[in-house]
């Protein structure tokens, strides 16, 4: 299959999510406009940056559209990343995506800016905290986040946690805010462990702690007066944009979807987790088993570990010990590489370490990619919805030459700081273990094991874990947060600890990100001039909350209002975000020179077979099944829960890859 001509996912997007839609505010007729055939061809999109970069590629683009947006004003291109000398041919990605693009050799590269659908808000235009439009301050984030996302136990009907768990693993692949801790404590302390406001956090311009309303049920009782909150390392601050232009956040991983939560985005990064023989990544050996090696750093990165005995594991990316099951998926995808490493070695004992160590690689990133179009991805973005836009190719045999040297693979601010980040809402809060026969083991509070991997290696609780979470149903995709992230996010040994949802809230903040409505209008969709106008996608209970909250409807957050929109039928998140998320996808394959369908270079695809056999045996309860000991039984999907359509069965019943094609001379001979 070879794809000569493409357009932006946008554009086919918006007939896609038109009609399911009773449209009734003034946007209806522009709704009714974009959801008709044809018509959605004419877009006026393209004066947001999104068809704009492609456009020289598009086929029969009507040059006369009307434009009723102003123009971007594309921020200053300059990144920290620096470009290599030069880019060598080489059949395997770089360890830190450089050379990808052989045009834009720091495309994707860490260090560099997110990308951006909509222009900065910022309060002075450059970098502060954005304001309300009246100049007043915004509403305060804590707030927004006890009035809108309270605690609710609604289970989703159809998905199991690992679905939850697997989006973490796919969100710590494509980006992670520079100079934030993330997952353990920051370093620098804005508001300090007792909640109090450090002296010179009105000072200091990397701090915007959340302050504690009077009216925190949780906080305020306890006399707190704020939540940490460390702003995003951006070009301005580090010297490598220009002062009189947006600060823009950066990102320190690679964005492209090659697993380098497993092999690290940088080669310092990378080195010491290689074992440097037989392709293998490093591992210890505790109790029979192959576990990360242990992170010298174990105060800082496994905070809550009691002694220093205990583990605390280094992998590609710093986040690795933040909670039981991303733990778990990352331990297994070591063991993946290693696995194959073993089997490709035995095939191949002409092969060096380095040749097993790039070969495997490029294997699991495959099968991770596979996973992730082909059954993760249609599960929040809707299979349909990916069809129509061309994330994917059902049934498909043979290569799909989609790759385009003019999209920037760079992961879009408005996907890793809202879009992506709707998806916490899937979070349950207690975690179960289940026997092989799937009977109640036991429960875990997330809050008592946040950066404490130890659980995973008590007994059989590994697996046990890995069963609990194709068991356990995953929350569903609605407002409603589970407390253990939003009153005890790492509570350490205090008795409450951060919220996850104001942090979000204040990260869009911190971030200058565009409006809900500004995104909406990138987007194509209808552009609500009232409150009243939300009320499209938004319930009247949601409508009436917002009206309340803020002073104007150009002050509304996108953060906020995009995850109080209806889920798009089908899919796991309403318009707006699905159109971020369906662009962002979109851009993560098609712009990747790598990407395990391309067959376009020889030297880098896959041959034809291989390429089957990856799509037909790659799963994830196939991975689960080679990477426990006790899971014997696995259903066949194992993101959904078990039922007629997908039952229990063993191990070796599931498909599974077969490596020998990966044997030289069988390879040759392709
Ligand atoms: C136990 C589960 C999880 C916990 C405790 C957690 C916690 C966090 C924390 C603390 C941050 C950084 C917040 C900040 O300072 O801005 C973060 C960022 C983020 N999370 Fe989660 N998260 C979890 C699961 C997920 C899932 C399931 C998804 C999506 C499917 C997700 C998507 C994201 C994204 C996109 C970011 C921003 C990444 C970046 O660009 O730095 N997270 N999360
Ligand atoms: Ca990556």
């Amino acid at each position: 299959l070879s794809l000569g001509s493409y357009q932006s996912p946008v554009h086919s997007f918006l007939s896609s999510i038109g009609s399911p839609y009773e449209i009734n505010g003034p946007g209806a007729e522009f709704a009714r406009y974009i959801s008709s055939g044809s018509a959605a061809q004419r877009l006026p999109v393209n004066g947001f940056g999104l068809s704009q970069q492609y456009q020289e590629q598009e086929d029969g683009a009507d040059p006369s559209f009307s434009n009723p947006l102003p123009p971007v004003q594309t921020p200053a291109a300059q990144t920290c990343s620096v470009p290599p000398a030069s880019c060598p041919k080489s059949r395997y990605r770089s360890i830190d995506g450089s050379c990808n693009n052989l045009v834009r050799p720091t495309w994707g590269t860490p260090e560099s800016a997110y990308g951006r659908l909509v222009p900065y808000k910022y309060g002075d235009g450059i970098s502060s905290i954005p304001r309300a439009a009246s100049g007043a301050e915004l509403p305060n984030a804590r707030e927004i986040s006890l009035r809108f996302f309270q605690d609710r136990q609604l289970i989703d009907p159809i998905w199991t946690l690992v679905t939850m768990q697997w989006g973490q693993i796919i969100t710590h692949d494509m980006s992670l805010t520079a100079g934030v801790a993330q997952t353990h404590k920051d370093l620098v302390t804005c508001c300090n462990d007792n909640g109090q406001l450090a002296p010179n956090a009105a000072s200091n311009p990397t701090c915007a702690p959340i302050l504690i309303p009077p009216n925190d049920p949780v906080h305020a009782p306890q006399r707190t007066q704020c939540m940490n909150f460390v702003r995003t390392t951006t070009t301005l601050a580090r010297g490598c944009s220009p002062p009189n232009v947006p600060a823009e956040p950066i990102t320190t991983v690679t964005a492209f979807m090659d697993m380098s939560l497993v092999y690290g985005s940088t080669v310092a990064q990378a080195t010491p987790i290689r074992a440097f023989q037989g392709g293998r990544l490093l591992t210890l050996r505790r109790g029979g088993r192959e576990w990360p090696p242990q992170d010298p750093n174990i105060t800082l990165t496994c905070e809550s570990a009691q002694s220093p005995n205990e583990p605390c594991y280094l992998a590609g990316d710093i986040r690795v010990n933040q909670s039981p099951q991303l733990a778990v998926l990352q331990v297994m995808l070591m063991r993946e590489h290693n696995r194959i490493a073993d089997i490709l070695a035995s095939l191949n004992p002409q092969w060096n370490d380095e040749t097993i160590y790039q070969e495997a690689r490029r294997i699991l990133i495959a099968e991770c990619q596979k996973i992730n179009y082909y059954e993760y991805l249609p599960i929040l973005l809707g299979f349909e919805n990916m069809v129509k836009n061309k994330l994917l190719y059902p049934g498909v045999h043979g290569y799909v030459n989609d790759y385009n040297p003019n999209v920037d693979p760079s992961v879009l601010d408005e996907h890793a700081t809202a879009a992506f980040r709707h998806f916490h809402t899937l979070i349950r809060g207690f975690l179960k273990l289940f026997t092989e026969v799937r009977s109640l083991l036991g429960t875990i509070r997330l809050s008592d094991w946040f950066n404490r991997p130890l659980i995973l290696e008590i007994n059989t609780a590994f697996d046990d874990l890995a069963r609990g979470f194709t068991v356990q149903a995953q929350d569903y995709s609605d407002q409603w947060w589970d407390s253990e992230i939003t009153q005890f996010l790492f509570k350490r040994n205090n008795t409450f600890g951060s919220d996850l949802r104001a942090i979000d809230i204040q990260r869009g903040r911190d971030h200058g990100l565009g409006s809900y409505i500004a995104t909406r209008a990138a987007c194509g969709l209808p552009v609500p001039k009232s409150f009243h106008d939300l009320l499209d996608f938004i319930s009247p209970e949601n409508v009436q909350g917002l009206q309340n909250t803020y002073q104007s409807i150009l002050d509304v957050d996108l953060v906020v209002a995009g995850s109080l929109e209806r889920n798009v039928p089908g899919a796991l998140a309403g318009p707006t975000f699905l159109c971020i998320l369906t662009e962002q996808f979109y851009r993560t394959r098609v712009g990747d020179r790598y990407f395990f369908e391309n067959g376009a270079d020889q030297e880098i695809a896959f041959t034809p077979s291989q390429l089957d056999s990856i799509r037909e045996g790659a799963s994830l309860a196939r991975l689960i099944c080679d990477n426990t000991d006790g899971v014997r039984a696995m259903q066949l999907n194992a993101f959904q829960r078990v039922g007629n359509s997908n039952p229990l069965v063993s191990c070796e019943e599931l498909p599974s890859i077969d490596l020998t094609l990966w044997q030289e001379n069988n390879y040759e001979k392709k």
